[in-house]
Formats: C-alpha cells, structure tokens, sequence
C-alpha cells in the first residue's frame, strides 16, 4: 500500500540577497555550454486522469472520460519505442487519479492493483522487460513510494513549477508549492538521479522565478540529486489563455537557472515548446526527452524536432551533440559511465542506481532481448 502524499510543508527559504543578485543576471553572465544532450523516449501516458485542474493543462480529462492503458498496451507501445532505438520509457500522468476516480481504482483492483503507483511499478517492470530505462513523473510522491519506485526506475521527476500560490493552480485540491518541495525533499532523501523545473508564464513574479530556483538549489545542495533543471514556458491551448513568454524573458530566465544551479546540474530546455537555438548562449546543455514515436502528451500540438533540427540547435551555439540515457551520466557507477560525456565526478559514493537497473544496463541483456537503447554502443555518442 503507498501512503497518500504528504501535506504542505515548506522545506526551504529563500535568502533575500542570493535572490537579489540572481534578479541582476543577464545572458552575458553565464559561460555557455560546450556539449548539448537529449534522451529518446516513448512517452506512455498511463492515464489522463487527474485530482488537479492546473488552468494552463490539456492533459486531464474530466469525469468518465478518463481511462486506463493496460499493461497489454504498455508493453505494445514500449515494444514501438525499443524498436525505434528509443532508450527512455517516460511515465507522465495525473497525479493520484484513483484518489479522485472511483472508475479508475476499481479498474485498478481488477488488475490486481491497489493503487495507480503499484501499476506504475508494473508497468516500469514491463518496460524494462522490452529494454527501456523508466523515467516516471506521477506528480506528488512520499519517500516511502520513491523507495518502492527508485527499484524499476533509472532516474524519476517532478516540476516544482513555482514556490508561488498562483491562481494557475486551481480547484477544490491543487498543487501546492509545499507539497512539491516536500517531493523533490523526498527524492533526495531516498537517493533518486531527480530531474525538477520551473514553469514560466503561470503568474509567476520574477521574484518567484529567483526563489523557485534557489529552492532548487538548496534542496540539491543537501542531497546531490538532482540531474537537470527544466526551465519550460507555457504555451498557449484551447483550454487556457496563458501567453507563451517572449524570447527576451527566456533568455533571463534561463540565464538566472544557470547562473542559480551548480555546474553539475545541467540546464533543460523542451526543444518542441521553447526557441532552443535562441537559448544557446544563456546556458542550456540539454534538451530532454525527445521522441520519434510518440507525441509529447501534455502538449500535444507541439511537435518534437527531428534529429537534423537539434543539430542545428547545438550548430547555433557551437556545441557538440549527444544521446544521453534517462538517468545523467554522473549518476551511473564508473563502469558503464560513458566516457567524453561531460559531467562532473559522482555526487558521492552512494548507489544512485539500483543494483537490478545497473545490470540491465551493463549487461545490455533483459530476458534474453538485447538491450537495443544507446546504452550498448561504444564510446561517447557524438551525433
Ligand atoms: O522529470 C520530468 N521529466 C519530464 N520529461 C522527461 C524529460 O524531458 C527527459 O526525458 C528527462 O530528461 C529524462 O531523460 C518530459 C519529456 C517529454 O517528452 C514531455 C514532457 C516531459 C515532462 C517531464 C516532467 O514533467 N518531469
Ligand atoms: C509535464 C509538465 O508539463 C507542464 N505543463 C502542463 N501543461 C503545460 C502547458 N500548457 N505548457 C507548458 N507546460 C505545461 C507541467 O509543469 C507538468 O509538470
Ligand atoms: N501530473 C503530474 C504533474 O503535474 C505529471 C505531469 S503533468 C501530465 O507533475
Ligand atoms: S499539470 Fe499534471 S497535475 Fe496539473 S492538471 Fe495537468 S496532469 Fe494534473
């Protein structure tokens, strides 16, 4: 049984003066980088059922629409993405949508599953069987479900999005920073490589914006765990009016993210949702989960670049492009590190990654498939 999640809690404060100098920084301040990233992914949205209704998201679906995949059609989709050299099995969905579903739980139970995040541990099981590394982001999550969770998944994320109450976050149950805080908290105290971010454009002040960076970087200052930092701007759909921000504030916002995180942490922008080649010179070295057989399910109008467009990203800023796996290099034991991936020493000693995840990737071997992501190729993967 997983607990529900904890309640708000502020975990962090901001000290006023880091926050004033990081409101100076400009994109002449950050040294940009010399290597850009990507992981290739199958995104498999388990459900579009939510207990949230943030304002600016297409993704929930309301009452009685809202379904299920089943572990048949996991395994078929994760199967397309293995095939299509795909490294990355994504799990994006609601936040604990059989606590709001009574449709959901019971299709649940008759799955033998007491709880969407018991499902979720299946499903990652089914991915690994097909030759993926999961990467899950269920939302809100106690320590007790990242123990559970950090077992079948190479790395996990949660967006912080902002440490502001902002109206966005709507409804009789909503996201609230606390809560949020309380899961990356949660994530390092487990030990999971953590990918966090901000959402820019949701009402956010550009004092929120200093302060939801600087939490983040004082919860990776305690644990060392978080991998990457998403700086993504809204965008505009049929269900809100939010303006996507304009390049002008990307590029200070992505610049303050770079100039807040230490070096280790890289700087993420969604390549289908922001004007990467613009972003270049403010500090980005990666540019996420990008897939060549699925769509991006949040925002679905949005169309993933193809390999030739995040050449021309990284030819923009000069940089060197490579395929990574979900989890960042850093975290993986030396063995099956990639040599020329640019990445600063292991956080510390400790085992980021489960012993059952680290095999799979070392022997390239799942029941007797090839492990066919970019995990088995030799040397570092410039593209
Ligand atoms: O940890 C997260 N990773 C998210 N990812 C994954 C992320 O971009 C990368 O795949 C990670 O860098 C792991 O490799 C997404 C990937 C997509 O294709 C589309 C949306 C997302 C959203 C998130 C997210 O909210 N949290
Ligand atoms: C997967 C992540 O995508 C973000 N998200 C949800 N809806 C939108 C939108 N319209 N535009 C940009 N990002 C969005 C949320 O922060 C969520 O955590
Ligand atoms: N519901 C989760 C969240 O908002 C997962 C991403 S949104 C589909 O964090
Ligand atoms: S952003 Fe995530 S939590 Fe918010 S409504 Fe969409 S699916 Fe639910």
């Amino acid at each position: 049984m997983f607990p529900a999640a904890e309640r708000y809690d502020i975990a962090v404060e901001p000290d006023p003066e880091a926050v004033d100098r990081l409101l100076e920084v400009t994109p002449a301040d950050v040294e940009p980088a010399d290597a850009l990233t990507f992981s290739r992914n199958v995104f498999v949205p388990l459900t579009t059922a939510c207990r949230y209704t943030c304002t600016y998201c297409t993704y929930y679906d309301v009452p009685g629409e809202a379904s299920l995949l089943s572990p048949e059609e996991v395994r078929r989709r994760c199967r397309v993405g293995a095939d299509a050299g795909c490294t990355e099995a994504l799990f994006t969905f609601g936040d604990a949508p059989d606590d709001r579903y009574t449709a959901i739980h019971e299709q649940l139970s008759e799955w033998g599953h007491d709880s969407v995040l018991e499902y979720l541990q299946e499903a990652c099981s089914i991915a690994l069987s097909e030759g993926l590394l999961p990467h899950s982001n269920p939302g809100d999550l106690t320590e007790a479900a990242f123990e559970r969770l950090r077992g079948v998944n190479a790395s996990m994320g949660v967006m912080l999005e902002t440490t502001a109450d902002v109206d966005a976050h709507a409804g009789g149950r909503r996201k609230t920073p606390g809560q949020r805080l309380n899961t990356i908290r949660a994530a390092g105290r487990v030990g999971v490589p953590f990918t966090t971010g901000i959402l820019v454009g949701i009402g956010e002040t550009w004092r929120d914006r200093a302060e939801s960076l600087l939490a983040i970087r004082e919860l990776h200052e305690r644990y060392g765990h978080v991998q990457e930092v998403i700086v993504q701007n809204v965008v505009e759909n049929e269900r809100s009016d939010f303006e996507r921000p304009g390049l002008e504030t990307m590029r200070r916002v992505v610049s303050m993210a770079r100039a807040a995180l230490p070096e280790e942490v890289s700087i993420q922008v969604p390549p289908n949702l922001s004007p990467a080649a613009e972003l270049v010179d403010c500090g980005i070295d990666d540019l996420g989960g990008v897939s060549p057989v699925t769509d991006d399910y949040v925002n679905p109008a949005y169309e993933w670049p193809a390999l030739e467009e995040l050449r021309a990203v990284a030819h923009a800023g000069d940089m060197t492009l490579h395929e990574r796996l979900p989890v960042h290099d850093r975290y993986l034991p030396d063995e099956i590190r990639r040599s020329g991936a640019a990445s600063a020493g292991s956080p510390d000693d400790r085992e980021w990654i489960a012993a059952s995840i680290r095999d799979r990737i070392l022997e390239g071997d799942v029941h007797g498939r090839r492990f066919r992501g970019v995990a088995r190729r030799e040397g570092p993967l410039e593209i």
